[in-house]
C-alpha cells in the first residue's frame, strides 16, 4: 500500500491527466483541452484506483505517436485564407490603409476572412502617418524641445536667436514617419494580409477596379463585402492658387523649404491652432484668422480663453470673426483681404479651413451611393452604408475625424461585418489638441450642463501649485473636474497644460468604471506627479459642496 506524502495531490492530478491523455490520444483530441478537463475534476484522496499509482512526471517521447496538431482549437490559422462560401476572390476588400482601414483589415483577418487592402500610396499608414497626425505631432515635439532649450538658462546663454527653417525640424518627423510605416507594414505581413497599391474605384457592388500607376495598367478584383476607409484631404477652395509657392495647406506645408518671418494661418480649427503653436515656437510671427468669435468654441470656455491668452503672449495675433474676400499672391509675399476691410501682408499663407472626404475617385455611382457636399458617406449604427454589403469608417464618415476614433470605427465596422454580437459603435471620444500647451477633455462642458440645468459643481487644480509641475517648469495649466453636486458623478473633465492628452485618460478610466469623485480622494497618488492634480481638484470641488 502506498503512503501519502507531500505533493500527493499533485501526483494525483498528474496521474489523472495521464490516464485522460491516453484516452484523448485515442480519439485524436489535443493535450491542452485535457489539461483544462483535469482542473475541472477534483481528485478525491480516498479514490482507491489512484492510491496504488506511484507519482511520476509526464515523459515526452518523440518516438511515440503523440502529435500536437494545429487544429486543436487553440488557433484559427487553419481556417484563415479560406474564402467564405461565395463566388468572389476575397471575403472583404478594405479601401484605404490609414488607421480605420488597418483596424478593419486586422479584425477581418483575425476572424478568418480572406482580406485585401488597397491604398493609393506606395506605403501603408494612410494620411495619418504620412501627412496628418504623425508628422504634425513629431514636428510639434521638436518645436517643444526647442522652446524648452531656449528657455533654459543653462543652455540659452550666448545662444543666437534665429528662425529655424521648417524643413530642418522636419528631419526628425520624417524619421518617425518611416518608423511608423515599417511598424504598420509588419502588422499587415504578420497577419498575412494582402496589400495592393493603386487607386481603387467601384465597378459594381462586388468588383473593384485598381489603377496601378507607373504605366502598369489596371486590375480588377471581386469581393463579397467592402469597407471604405479612404479618409480625407484638405479642403481647397477655388479662391486660392495652391500651386503658388507661398500658398500652403496642411499637406503641402510639410514640403516648405524656405524660412519665413511672418505667416498667415487661415482657419483656427484644430489644425490652425496646432500650427500656430509650431510656427511661433520656430520664431515666426503668426496672424491666425478665425471665422468664429472665440478659439475652438466647443471647448470649455476658460480653456479656450487660456489658449487665446497664451497665444497672444507668444506672439500670435488672433483675429476673430473674420472671413476671406480674396488673396493676392506675389513673388515675395501674399496679401489677404478680409471682408471686414482689413488687409494683411505676409510671407506665406497656410490654409487650414476644413477637410473633404476622398470619395470622388471611388465611382460611387457604380454602387448606387452618393456622398454629401463634403465628400462624406452616411452610415448606420453598424457602419453600414445604404448599400448592404458596403461599410465605411474613419474620416470619410465625418465625426469625429480623428485617428484615435478612426481605428476604433474600423475595428467595429469589421466586427459588425463578421457578425460579432458584442460590437459597439464608437460614441464617447476624448479631445486631444496638441497646441503648446496641450488641451484635452472628455464628457460635458460647463455650458452644456448649464443648458441642461444639471446641478453641477467644479473642482480645479492649477498646475503651478503642483510640486511636479514646479520641478518640470510648468507655468500654466489647469485640471477641471465637473461633477454632480448630489451624486458626485463625474460629468466632464477638462485639462489645459502639457501632458493634458495623457492626464485625461486617468479620469476617462475612472468615469468609464462608474466611480464618482470620491475615487480621487480615497486613492493614493504617486508624489510628485501631474496625476496628483486629480486629488487636488477633487478636494477643491468637494469643499464647494454643502
Ligand atoms: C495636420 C493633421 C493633424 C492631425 N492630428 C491628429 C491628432 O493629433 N490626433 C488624431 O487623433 N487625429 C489627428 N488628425 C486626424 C487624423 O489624421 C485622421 O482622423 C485620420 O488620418 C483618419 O484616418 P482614416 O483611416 O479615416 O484615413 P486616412 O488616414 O486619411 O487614410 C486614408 C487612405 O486612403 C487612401 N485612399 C484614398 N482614396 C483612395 C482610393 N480611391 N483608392 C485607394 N486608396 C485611397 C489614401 O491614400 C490614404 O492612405 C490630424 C489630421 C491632420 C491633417
Ligand atoms: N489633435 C487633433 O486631434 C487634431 C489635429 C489636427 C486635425 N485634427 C482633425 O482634422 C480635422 C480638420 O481640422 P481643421 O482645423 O482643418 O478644421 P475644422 O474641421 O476644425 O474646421 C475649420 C473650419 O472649416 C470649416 N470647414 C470644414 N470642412 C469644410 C469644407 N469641406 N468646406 C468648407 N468649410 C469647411 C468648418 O466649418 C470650420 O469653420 C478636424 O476635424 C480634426 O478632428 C485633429
Amino acid at each position: 500500500m502506498s503512503k501519502k506524502r507531500k505533493g500527493d495531490e499533485t501526483s494525483d492530478i498528474n496521474d489523472d491527466k495521464q490516464s485522460t491523455q491516453t484516452a484523448a490520444n485515442e480519439i485524436g483530441s489535443a493535450a491542452p483541452s485535457v489539461l483544462s478537463e483535469v482542473k475541472k475534476t477534483p481528485v478525491k484522496a480516498s479514490d482507491s484506483s489512484l492510491e496504488d499509482t506511484l507519482f511520476h512526471p509526464n515523459l515526452i517521447s518523440p518516438l511515440d505517436n503523440d502529435r500536437i496538431r494545429i487544429n486543436s482549437g487553440f488557433t484559427r490559422d487553419s481556417e484563415r485564407l479560406k474564402n467564405d462560401n461565395h463566388e468572389y476572390e476575397y471575403d472583404a476588400v478594405v479601401v484605404g490603409a490609414g488607421p480605420a482601414g488597418e483596424a478593419a483589415a486586422m479584425k477581418l483577418a483575425k476572424s478568418g476572412k480572406k482580406v485585401v487592402v488597397v491604398d493609393a500610396r506606395s506605403q501603408v499608414g494612410g494620411n495619418s502617418a504620412h501627412v496628418g497626425t504623425i508628422p504634425s505631432k513629431a514636428l510639434r515635439q521638436s518645436v517643444f524641445n526647442l522652446i524648452n532649450y531656449r528657455r533654459d538658462p543653462l543652455f540659452s546663454q550666448g545662444l543666437d536667436y534665429y528662425q529655424v527653417p521648417l524643413n530642418k525640424v522636419l528631419t526628425k518627423a520624417r524619421k518617425v514617419v518611416r518608423n511608423q510605416v515599417d511598424t504598420h507594414t509588419r502588422f499587415y505581413e504578420r497577419n498575412q494580409i494582402e496589400v495592393r497599391h493603386g487607386w481603387a474605384s467601384f465597378v459594381d457592388n462586388h468588383t473593384l477596379h485598381i489603377e496601378l500607376g507607373d504605366g502598369l495598367g489596371f486590375e480588377t478584383i471581386t469581393f463579397n463585402k467592402a469597407i471604405i476607409t479612404v479618409g480625407s484631404r484638405p479642403y481647397r477652395p477655388d479662391l486660392l492658387d495652391f500651386d503658388h509657392p507661398r500658398v500652403f495647406d496642411s499637406d503641402k506645408i510639410l514640403q516648405m523649404d524656405y524660412v519665413v518671418k511672418k505667416i498667415i494661418i487661415y482657419g483656427a480649427g484644430v489644425i490652425g491652432c496646432e500650427y500656430a503653436s509650431i510656427f511661433t515656437g520656430l520664431g515666426y510671427k503668426v496672424d491666425l484668422i478665425n471665422n468664429h468669435d472665440s478659439l475652438l468654441s466647443y471647448l470649455d470656455k476658460e480653456i479656450s480663453d487660456a489658449l487665446s491668452h497664451d497665444f497672444r503672449q507668444f506672439g500670435v495675433l488672433v483675429r476673430n470673426n473674420e472671413e476671406i474676400e480674396k488673396l493676392e499672391t506675389y513673388d515675395d509675399c501674399v496679401i489677404l483681404y478680409l471682408k471686414s476691410g482689413k488687409k494683411i501682408k505676409s510671407d506665406a499663407i497656410l490654409w487650414s479651413n476644413g477637410r473633404s472626404g476622398n470619395t470622388e475617385s471611388l465611382n460611387l455611382e457604380g454602387i448606387g451611393l452618393k456622398a454629401n457636399s463634403r465628400g462624406q458617406l452616411k452610415v448606420d449604427d453598424t457602419y453600414r452604408t445604404e448599400v448592404e454589403n458596403i461599410y465605411a469608417a474613419g474620416d470619410v464618415i465625418g465625426w469625429p475625424s480623428l485617428a484615435s476614433a478612426a481605428y476604433d470605427q474600423g475595428r467595429c465596422a469589421a466586427a459588425f461585418m463578421v457578425g460579432d454580437e458584442d460590437a459597439e459603435p464608437v460614441s464617447s471620444v476624448p479631445t486631444g489638441i496638441y497646441t503648446i500647451p496641450e488641451i484635452s477633455s472628455i464628457g460635458k462642458t460647463e455650458q452644456e450642463l448649464t443648458d441642461e440645468k444639471v446641478p453641477y459643481e467644479v473642482g480645479q487644480a492649477f498646475f503651478k501649485h503642483l510640486a511636479r509641475a514646479q520641478i518640470i517648469g510648468e507655468r500654466s495649466g489647469v485640471l477641471k473636474i465637473l461633477f454632480h453636486r448630489e451624486t458626485l458623478e463625474i460629468l466632464g473633465i477638462h485639462c489645459y497644460g502639457n501632458h493634458a492628452s495623457e492626464i485625461i485618460h486617468i479620469g476617462q478610466a475612472v468615469m468609464k468604471c462608474g466611480h464618482n469623485l470620491e475615487y480621487f480622494v480615497n486613492t493614493t497618488f504617486n508624489y510628485p506627479t501631474m496625476a496628483e492634480a486629480y486629488r487636488v481638484a477633487a478636494l477643491n470641488g468637494l469643499n464647494r459642496v454643502f
